[in-house]
């Protein structure tokens, strides 16, 4: 699924309108609007005659589009009452509404919400600033109280359309029923979780001259994506990954980097870090190696804390021209550039620091910061959190992983990422599709096993989600 920023979305709709505006394709908005609504009065009060629904009404063409969704409700028996929270409503959606029957109500007429089966959210869409006036925020607050489900309009108002970042009061909707293209705040924390579920309504916009910003992957193409092995695939078919994570001081972080690695599906593991995670390593994975030799992706960095040689460790391994995942303490390693086929696995407070910013502003803006982790580093960036997000040199767009449930981030989570991951790109994948298949696959595996799991048996469990889709012919 391909987002779009506003100013894209502004460009799209001018191409599509033409010189002027006739308002298709705002009539086009409301009617798929409408639709969505009249489904969800089915499903919630088993009746669209007789029904009530409020509209909260902007000072804009979002506000416009609610009048005109609600006009048509009207003319289907719905009772409508709008109400104007923000501005001086648009004029023809109002002026549509009360023609078809609905009613205009004031702020202080409105009492008992509870008995509204449905509230429409038309206050702000595309055009407005994130946050919404104290007033409206209590009365969104006091919809929620009344438990009467809210269906956006474009987007849950108050929301940062571009960032997902919401900064100050906003609705939380159940339905967000948006128009032509998908935007970047549907897809990213914490503007996805006041979404709810996501209706797209055509209105006919062209996508083909933009670049996406955002390019959202679903289980489904990470199943058919995964680098599945052909009958004749060799353990160097599969790939041989590198695992020099974990010191002595913290061991387990090799441990869980390997775990990674091997559950992922590399052909062959060697393990090249501290010797007292070797115990623990042999006697659960017997298959893992501790030669030295042929490696197709190396993973460093996890639980190194620090290391006297880690900028020798890290440049060695980059002049060897094989790619690699570099992690956690590594990054404080790694040399001025690095070739894109090397993935940097940082989470918001790493990528914070490799850039030199509070990590607020990575989490305010992390689209933003994770192309930043590209342009300084030239390496291709896994932003890991809520919102797993990839960057790469040579593209705009970024990669969105499949979300997981919030557990998943706990200490080890990342080590064993960065396995599931470095597997990926031993079988010779480019460093941002094993960043969104690793992250992908995790995420997946965690919202199927809710756990909570510690992360080297949530490792374990990844092999069964792929030994699933492989027994499902998803290959
Ligand atoms: N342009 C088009 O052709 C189409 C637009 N559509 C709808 O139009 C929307 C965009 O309409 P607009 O550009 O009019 O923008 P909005 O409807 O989002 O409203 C912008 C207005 O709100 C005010 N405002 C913004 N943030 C505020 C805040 N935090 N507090 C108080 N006032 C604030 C602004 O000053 C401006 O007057 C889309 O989201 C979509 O719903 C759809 O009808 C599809 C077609
Ligand atoms: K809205």
């Amino acid at each position: 699924m391909q987002a779009f920023t506003v100013e894209q979305v502004r460009r799209m709709e001018r191409a599509a309108m033409g010189p002027e505006d006739d308002g298709t394709l705002m009539q086009r908005a409301a009617a798929g609007l409408a639709a969505v609504v009249v489904e969800a009065l089915r499903t919630r009060v088993d009746r669209v005659y007789g029904a009530r629904v409020l509209v909260l009404v902007g000072p804009g063409n979002n506000g416009g589009d609610a009048l005109w969704a609600g006009a048509r409700l009207a003319r289907r028996g719905v009772r409508v009452d709008a109400v104007g929270v923000l501005g001086t409503p648009h004029a023809e959606g109002l002026a549509a509404l009360l023609a078809a029957g609905g009613r205009r109500l004031e702020r202080a007429q409105l009492s008992a919400l509870g008995a509204y089966d449905l509230a429409l959210d038309g206050i702000l869409g595309i055009g407005g600033r994130p946050g919404l006036p104290d007033d409206v925020a209590d009365l969104v607050d006091r919809l929620a109280d009344a438990d009467v489900p809210v269906v956006a309009v474009d987007l849950p108002s108050g929301v940062a359309a571009d960032t997902g970042a919401v900064p100050g009061a906003a609705v939380t909707a159940a339905v967000t029923v948006t128009f032509g293209v998908v935007k970047v705040g549907h897809l990213l924390e914490p503007a996805r979780s006041r979404t709810g579920r996501l209706v797209l309504v055509d209105i006919g916009l062209d996508t083909s001259a933009e670049e996406p910003e955002l390019d959202a992957w679903d289980a489904a193409r990470v199943a058919a994506a995964w680098p599945w092995p052909a009958p004749q695939s060799d353990k160097y078919a599969k790939g041989v990954v590198g695992v020099d994570c974990g010191s002595e001081t913290y061991p387990g972080a090799g441990i869980m980097a390997t775990y990674g690695a091997v559950h992922g599906g590399a052909g062959m593991v060697r393990f090249l870090g501290p010797e007292s995670a070797q115990t623990v390593i042999t006697t659960n994975l017997p298959d893992v190696v501790f030669a030295p030799g042929r490696v197709q992706a190396h993973l460093l960095g996890s639980g190194w804390g620090d290391r006297a040689d880690g900028t020798q460790a890290v440049a060695d391994a980059v002049a060897s021209e094989v790619p690699g995942v570099l992690d956690a303490d590594g990054l404080r390693y790694r040399p001025e550039t690095m070739p894109g086929t090397w993935l940097l696995t940082p989470h918001a407070g790493e990528l914070a620091r490799l850039l030199g910013v509070e990590r607020s502003e990575v989490e305010d803006d992390p689209l933003a910061a994770v192309r930043a982790g590209v342009g300084r580093t030239g390496a291709t960036v896994l932003l890991k959190g809520a919102t797993q997000l990839v960057a790469r040199p040579g593209t705009r767009t970024v990669e969105l992983a499949v979300p997981g449930p919030a557990w998943t981030g706990r200490a080890g989570s990342g080590d064993t990422l960065g396995g599931l991951c470095a597997a990926v790109l031993a079988a010779g994948r480019p460093a941002h599709e094993a960043a969104v298949l690793g992250a992908s696959l995790q995420a997946v595996t965690a919202a199927a096993h809710p756990g909570p799991l510690p992360p080297h048996a949530l490792a374990e469990r990844c092999a069964d989600q792929l030994g699933a889709w492989w027994q499902e012919g998803r290959r």
